[in-house]
């Protein structure tokens, strides 16, 4: 069997606290084949963005290993590091937040290109054009600022920017969350679109079920900092074997603490028993 495209091993990663440190992610281990996508869920503070910064190597794990395509990130140094950086790429939640106001979307998506040694203006321009048309956004765009952008087309610049360096690992932390739900059905049916085309593998962080059973693959479930269960996506949300993912689960299907999912399509989508997608 061949190994898989992501393999994290017993991940470790400690915060320097006041007084010491605090363990938010405890002895995690998952694995993601090549072209799949893996759902990281939990409630809020339970480590999700912890594993996409150690990942990204945002931050340095205290121990364990991340091997993507055979090479240990974890242990890597900066220098080290840097080359293989473009390989892997992450979509922020806050379409708003995460894009510089005062560049243009072509300079915004075409700066990846420049750290990555692309000389020619010329010819970063005409990738970034490409790709701006490729995530569906008209071709006007180009020299608009991020403000003249609803939330869903700004998404799409973060999206089209992280592909800039043909990454084959990209790490989606909440990046539909903050879109309203037919704008987050056109960017989830987007990046699996680009999945399908590309072979990129996913990581997506979510807190939304529904985004879930309609993205991965696999589910991962955390709570506080450790792997409570996972497997494909339809047994973990169909037939949950822990009470804390059926209680996710209730969660979800609650009114009161629904954020932006259908119930109607929620309800359809867990009635899917044990089937894959
Ligand atoms: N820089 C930091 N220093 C200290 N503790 C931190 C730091 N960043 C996160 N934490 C803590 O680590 C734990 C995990 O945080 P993390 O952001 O990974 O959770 P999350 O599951 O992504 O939450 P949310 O869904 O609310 O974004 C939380 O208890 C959080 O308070």
């Amino acid at each position: 069997m061949s190994k898989p495209f992501l393999s994290v091993e017993n991940l470790v990663v400690d915060y320097h606290v006041p007084g010491g440190t605090f363990r938010a992610v405890d002895d995690v281990s998952f694995t993601v084949d090549k072209g799949k996508t893996i759902a990281v869920v939990g409630e809020s503070g339970c480590g999700k963005s912890t594993i996409a910064k150690a990942l990204m190597r945002l931050i340095t794990p205290a121990s364990g290993r991340i091997e993507l395509d055979g090479t240990d990130l974890a242990s890597l140094s900066e220098a080290k590091l840097r080359p293989l950086r473009s390989k892997f790429q992450m979509v922020f939640q806050d379409p708003y937040g995460s894009l510089d106001p005062h560049l243009t979307a072509q300079d915004i998506v075409a700066e990846p290109l420049k750290l990555q040694g692309v000389r020619s203006r010329a010819e970063r321009n005409k990738a970034a054009a490409k790709l701006i048309d490729q995530v569906g956004l008209p071709a006007n765009s180009l020299d608009k600022h991020p403000a003249e952008f609803s939330g869903g087309q700004r998404q799409r610049i973060g999206i089209a920017r992280a592909l800039a360096s043909k990454p084959e690992l990209l790490v989606c932390d909440e990046a539909t969350s903050a879109l309203d739900v037919s704008v987050q059905a056109q960017v989830l049916r987007l990046l699996k679109s680009i999945q399908e085309e590309t072979g990129i593998t996913y990581v997506f962080i979510s807190h939304n079920l529904g985004v879930v059973q309609e993205i991965s693959d696999s589910v991962m479930v955390m709570q506080r900092g450790k792997l409570v269960e996972s497997g494909t996506t339809a047994s973990v949300l169909t037939a949950p074997k822990e009470d804390y993912t059926r209680k996710l689960r209730r969660a979800a299907l609650d009114p009161s603490t629904m954020r932006g999912v259908k119930p109607r399509h929620l309800v359809r989508s867990l009635a899917l028993s044990g089937q894959s997608r």
